[in-house]
């Protein structure tokens, strides 16, 4: 950065030299402009990073349009090159580029945007990229983001220059064309032409590589990131039970980080090369259109031709927004009908089976009939309103065609102008006019971007909550010397502050086997999601002995969709045990059915009974081998004599391990040593009771 803008300072220092001795007439202000330029690369070095990359893009380009300008004035560019050489204002145009993107940095929504930017221009990650030529080249994923980007600003700036250039290739054709000079016409397209398609092609096609290599590495960062926040301790959960700000997280993270990266890309570097466009052919019409007189009078209008597009474009953009304005609405309101008819089927694939047996088909094909009904009738209304609009802008663009011809004919006529010239004009006034337009119709672009990055700090605001509150929760789980798994001074309590359960002291003891009952709602299951650590509520500890695992079923457990042994060995990977050993596992927990089945891959969680489903967990329980067990109604779908079976299993299989069990029958005392109840105060404080009232094992 420093580097850059000493470099900068040189030649503004050099370019102010030349001028002030006179050299050939190079306009006093360009050095003035590097110079300011250089402050800003220099006092840009504390904004983020991607407007930076912006800065030093464009201080670089600045460098490119003073030095052919300087070139020109000293006679280092001489002949046909002089007519070419861009005037000092696009000089001028660069810095003033390079202030708006600095200022730019203090606005918010741009200061948002910069940040979940910078999250992957600033990553420190070691990472490789296969470059052709070059083959595979090792790089920190930040640096090999910011130089894409580097790149694809200088293509698309280039690209503008090369627009620029082939305007003049196009003046000189019709010139030589109006002149009947075959050899200029034959030279225009072969020696000029040519090449510079060529380059043209060359650079599209690598624009269209940079920016999908771009896209997918970016997104795979943001989505790595993002997944590492949400998921990492247990902050997804809590973000659950506080219920605030954090409706769809799979939205968020698949669609807006999807969204969030295309249209950063696109809006940045669009409307960065459209600004470059605008400022290009303004100069061009601005030149062509000198001693121009107001049709009709005498009197010279400077830049005539560029206010006569402006307003030109003005009006259509104007009443392009009349006509188009309710399609912002109507496109909201048809990705919420679109949201709703997929949540709908969603939900029923998910309820398929209830839905069967109350033979609810009927009502859903009704309820799903409407939801689409909705779909259809805001459709056709977009469909009506872009006939509408349709009909304004095709007429727009058929007389876009001819507008130029009309306003430059009389200048041609009266010989102001020469035909190639007009030419030029035609095809800078269509591009100053799409520049206009584009920035005045991006705002339906625009409103959608807002709306993905608002989703997207909330979600990050919900994140950072969740964060906050685990980190900061009073409610510790901490290993501690000793043999029992005491409760210390215990308060556990709702997101909302409200006391749930309290206990001074309460200590399980390893090999005695505890049955915790109460009335439900008493806070059983909270009290074991305290102990698992998951539950940042309350207030106290929960000291476990030093490096002793614990392992939680509850009543309804988690089967990833997978293959049969991904599920039993979830959350290990699935080569943690060998099928031997799976096997072993699902037949002592009476799934001997199932135990041939391990590479059969589907959903399991709907193919196996609710039973089934709490047996596969046990088979987990077995091979995991955890030194305490906690079972919440893990047992609460089996038969009675099954569910003893498997409490005999869990006693034989697992020696070691300490069980501690919530469930509310009668028949469960038999497989405990005590019991603790759960006693509701009417003030709705519960406290556990030892009761020690179970029977003894068999
Ligand atoms: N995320 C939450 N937000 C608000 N209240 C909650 C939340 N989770 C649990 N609760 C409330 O905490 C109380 C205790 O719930 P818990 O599931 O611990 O009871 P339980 O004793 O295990 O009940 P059951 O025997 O029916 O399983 C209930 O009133 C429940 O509504």
């Amino acid at each position: 950065m420093i580097k850059a803008s000493v470099a900068l300072a040189v030649v503004g220092l050099a370019v102010l030299l030349a001028s002030l001795s006179g050299a050939a007439g190079v306009p006093f202000y360009l050095p003035l402009s590097s110079l300011v330029l250089a402050g800003i690369v220099f006092a840009g070095r504390n904004i983020p990073t991607f407007l930076r990359i912006f800065v030093v893009m464009i201080a670089a380009t600045h460098l490119v349009l003073v030095a052919l300008v300087v070139g020109a004035a000293t006679g280092l560019i001489t002949g046909d090159y002089t007519g070419y050489v861009p005037p000092p204002s696009a000089a001028l145009g660069a810095t003033a580029f390079g202030a708006i993107i600095y200022g730019l940095s203090y606005v918010p929504v741009v200061r948002t945007i910069c940040r979940i930017t910078d999250l992957y221009l600033d990553s420190q990650a070691d990472s490789v990229i296969r470059i052709p030529f070059l083959g595979l080249v090792r790089a920190r994923e930040g640096t090999i983001g910011i130089a894409m980007i580097g790149i694809l600003i200088a293509i698309n700036l280039a690209q503008v220059a090369l627009n620029v250039r082939l305007s003049f290739f196009s003046r000189d054709m019709f010139n030589a064309l109006e002149a009947k000079d075959a050899a200029a016409f034959w030279y225009q397209l072969f020696v000029i032409f040519t090449p510079l398609a060529a380059v043209f092609v060359a650079m599209a096609l690598t624009e269209v590589l940079l920016q999908n290599v771009l896209s997918i590495r970016w997104r795979a960062f943001l989505n790595t990131y993002y997944l590492r926040e949400w998921l990492g301790d247990g902050t997804h959960y809590r973000m659950q039970i506080m219920g605030r700000g954090a409706d769809n997280p799979d939205q968020r993270i698949s669609e807006d980080l999807r969204k969030f990266v295309e249209s950063t890309y696109s809006l940045s570097v669009g409307l960065m090369n459209q600004a470059a466009t605008l400022v290009s052919f303004v100069a061009i019409l601005w030149t062509i259109s000198a001693g121009f007189t107001f049709p009709g009078t005498s009197v010279e209008v400077p830049g005539l031709l560029v206010w006569v597009c402006a307003a030109y474009a003005i009006l259509g953009t104007w009443v392009t927004h009349l006509i188009g304005r309710p399609l912002i609405a109507l496109n909201f309101e048809q990705e919420r009908v679109e949201a709703n008819y997929r949540f709908s089927l969603a939900r029923l694939r998910e309820y398929t089976e209830q839905v069967a047996l109350l033979s609810g088909e009927t009502a859903e094909r009704e309820g799903l009939g409407r939801r689409f009904g909705q779909i259809v009738d805001n459709y056709m209304r977009i469909v009506f309103r872009l006939i509408k609009l349709n009909t304004f802008t095709s007429a727009y663009f058929q007389a876009n065609v001819v507008v130029p011809y009309i306003l430059t004919a009389p200048y041609y006529f009266i010989g102001k102008i020469s035909l190639g010239q007009m030419q030029q004009v035609v095809g800078a006034f269509s591009r100053v006019e799409s520049a206009l337009t584009y920035f005045i119709t991006i705002y339906t672009t625009l409103a959608d971007y807002k709306a993905v990055l608002d989703r997207l700090t909330t979600f990050e605001g919900a994140i950072a909550s969740a964060q906050r509150v685990g980190g900061e929760s009073k409610l510790a789980v901490a290993e501690a010397p000793g043999r029992d798994l005491r409760l210390n001074d215990l308060d556990v309590r709702l997101p909302d502050g409200s006391a749930l359960m309290h206990t001074d002291e309460l200590a399980f003891h390893p090999g005695e086997r505890t049955l915790m009952t109460g009335p439900s709602g008493s806070g059983k299951s909270t009290l074991f999601r305290a102990i698992a650590g998951i539950w940042p509520f309350g207030e106290g500890q929960v000291l476990v002995p030093e490096g002793q695992t614990m392992m939680l079923l509850p009543q309804r457990p988690y089967i990833p969709i997978g293959t049969l042994r991904e599920a039993v060995t979830y959350p290990s990977r699935a080569d943690a045990y060998d099928d031997i050993q799976i096997a072993e596992a699902l037949r002592s927990a009476r799934l001997p059915q199932i135990a041939e089945r391990l590479d059969d891959d589907r959903n399991w969680a709907q193919t196996l009974s609710l039973g089934e489903q709490q047996r596969l967990a046990v088979a987990r329980a077995l091979l995991a081998k955890p030194d305490w067990l906690f079972l919440d109604e893990a047992t609460a779908a089996l038969d009675e004599p099954t569910e003893g079976e498997i409490y005999r299993i869990i006693k034989d299989k697992l020696p070691n391990t300490t069980v501690v069990s919530i469930g509310h029958r009668s028949t469960l005392a038999a497989y405990h040593d005590r019991r603790i109840d759960m006693k509701k105060s009417d003030g709705g404080l519960s406290t556990p009771v030892d009761l020690r009232q179970a029977e003894p094992a068999e």
